[in-house]
């Protein structure tokens, strides 16, 4: 059975760490939890504005880079540039505290994506997997492209390891073009319009969705959507199993219990339960 749009809800800008602008989609009252995720914004700053040194634990942020670049610098001294098409899955599990800037007088346009860790992960030693734009798979078909970020489309599958089982798409859509895309039943799904607009949906059922929209779909097994107008539609199709645990978040730190997050801020104070190198840690910044 075809998913439909049950939520069409607009992004609206806002300021986010050191002077950054972010597009929220996930994560603000009307969308507070789509179980597994927790946040999504679309970011678009340039220097000085980013996100300087700040913790997380308990869940992993997913930064795709659309352009502009991105320095990430962490405390056990992981550091690196994420260029456009970059993506870094980072698994924070047990504690990371980084920092993410922009760099260079072009500014940073991507997608941040906050995805839930399961009890059993929460407390993993933290992890990367980073690929190039060029190590993302991809295919062309009539007029349909895809990234396959993770999960599969078009017969292409990501190399991406999910802990949490997470679907991560990015189409473009030429003028008259359209697909449908299988998505697992049971898994929350939905679509955040970057430009262009399009129709999307089922098939006898299609709800029109304009760019700085995201569009909730409802269950099912696969989604349909067109492109009519002549300007090319980009959109990103996120769909996740959802955890089915209790959520008690206070910032960057996602535990299952309110105690878990007291827990959470005495370790990252005291440097304990992997915040070791948290107490006087600085990034440096672009050396
Ligand atoms: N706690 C807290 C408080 C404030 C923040 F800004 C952040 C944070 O880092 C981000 C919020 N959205 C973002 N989009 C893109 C990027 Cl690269 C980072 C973030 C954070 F984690
Ligand atoms: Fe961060």
């Amino acid at each position: 059975m075809s998913r439909f749009v049950i939520k069409n809800i607009e992004n609206r800008e806002q300021s986010e760490g050191a002077g950054a602008k972010v597009r929220r989609s996930i994560g603000t009252g009307q969308l507070r939890n789509l179980d597994p995720f927790l946040m999504l914004d679309e970011f678009n700053s340039g220097e000085p504005a980013g996100f300087p040194d700040h913790p997380h634990r308990g869940f992993e942020t997913v930064t795709y880079l659309l352009s502009g670049k991105f320095e990430h610098e962490d405390f056990c001294g992981h550091r690196g540039v994420i260029e456009a098409g970059d993506l870094q899955w980072m698994t924070a599990g047990r504690g990371i505290v980084h920092s993410e800037m922009p760099i260079g007088k072009e500014r940073s346009h991507g997608l941040q994506l906050w995805i839930n860790l399961a009890k059993e992960y929460k407390m993993v030693e933290p992890s990367y997997q980073e690929l190039k734009d060029s190590q993302i798979p991809r295919k062309s078909e009539n007029g349909v492209h895809v990234k396959v970020i993770a999960g599969e489309s078009m017969g292409i599958e990501s190399p991406v390891y999910t802990r949490t089982p997470t679907m991560y798409l990015d189409f473009k859509l030429e003028k008259g073009a359209s697909f449908t895309q299988a998505v697992p039943t049971d898994w929350n799904a939905f679509i955040f319009i970057l430009s262009g607009s399009g129709l999307f949906g089922a098939i006898n059922k299609l709800v029109k969705g304009d760019a700085h929209y995201t569009l909730v779909l409802s269950p099912g097994d696969s989604v349909h959507f067109k492109n009519e107008q002549s300007e090319l539609l980009h959109f990103v199709l996120i769909a996740g199993k959802p955890l089915n645990e209790p959520v008690v978040q206070h910032g960057p730190f996602v535990m299952n219990t309110q105690e878990e997050i007291y827990k959470t801020f005495s370790d990252y104070q005291n440097g304990k339960n992997g915040f070791e190198r948290a107490p006087g840690w600085r990034s440096k910044g672009i050396e």
